[in-house]
């Protein structure tokens, strides 16, 4: 359990678009949000999913937000796209225990979710219990994230 206040983007594709309504709402209410930020799409708009996924990725890697939740058809291709930026893990999240382990193991700061696969009240709720999870820099999965973060860092221009 945190009592950090998070700083939290939101993004979504079309498909996405429903379900981020009802996230930010969830989110605005929450004492665990400090903030809460939208990325679009707007209402009929059609954005292809990674300029959504690639802005609010970026967002996460400048430190305007501290982690966001994507939404897309899937959750795949904004995962996909989130995690080509430097620094940010990203992982499509449909059940309670690889939520829980996005953070706990792998440090994730993005969970992405997908409209056409889950119901919303479970997207809800992963998203309330992902609010509580905080990565333990102490916890021996720290040194395993290590791996990827040295090898993108040795291998980047
Ligand atoms: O789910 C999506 C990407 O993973 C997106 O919402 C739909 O993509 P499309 O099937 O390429 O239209």
């Amino acid at each position: 359990m945190t009592t950090q206040r998070w700083r939290i983007g939101v993004g979504a594709d079309d498909a996405g678009y429903e379900y981020k309504a009802a996230l930010l709402a969830d989110l605005a209410e929450d004492p665990r949000v400090e903030l809460v930020e939208d990325y679009g799409v707007g209402a009929r708009e059609h954005t292809a999913y990674p300029e959504i996924g690639l802005a609010v990725a970026e967002a996460v890697a400048r430190g305007d937000v501290d982690r966001a939740v994507l939404i897309c058809g899937t959750g795949i291709g904004m995962a996909i796209s989130a995690n080509k930026v430097p620094g940010v893990r990203a992982t499509t999240v449909h059940d309670s225990y690889s939520c829980e382990r996005s953070v706990l193991s792998n440090n994730c700061q993005i969970i992405a979710l997908g409209q056409r696969v889950v119901g919303i009240e479970l997207a809800r709720r992963l998203v309330r219990e992902w609010l509580d999870y905080e990565f333990d820099p102490e916890s021996p999965s720290n040194a395993k994230v290590g791996v990827i973060s040295d090898y993108e860092q040795r291998t980047s221009a």
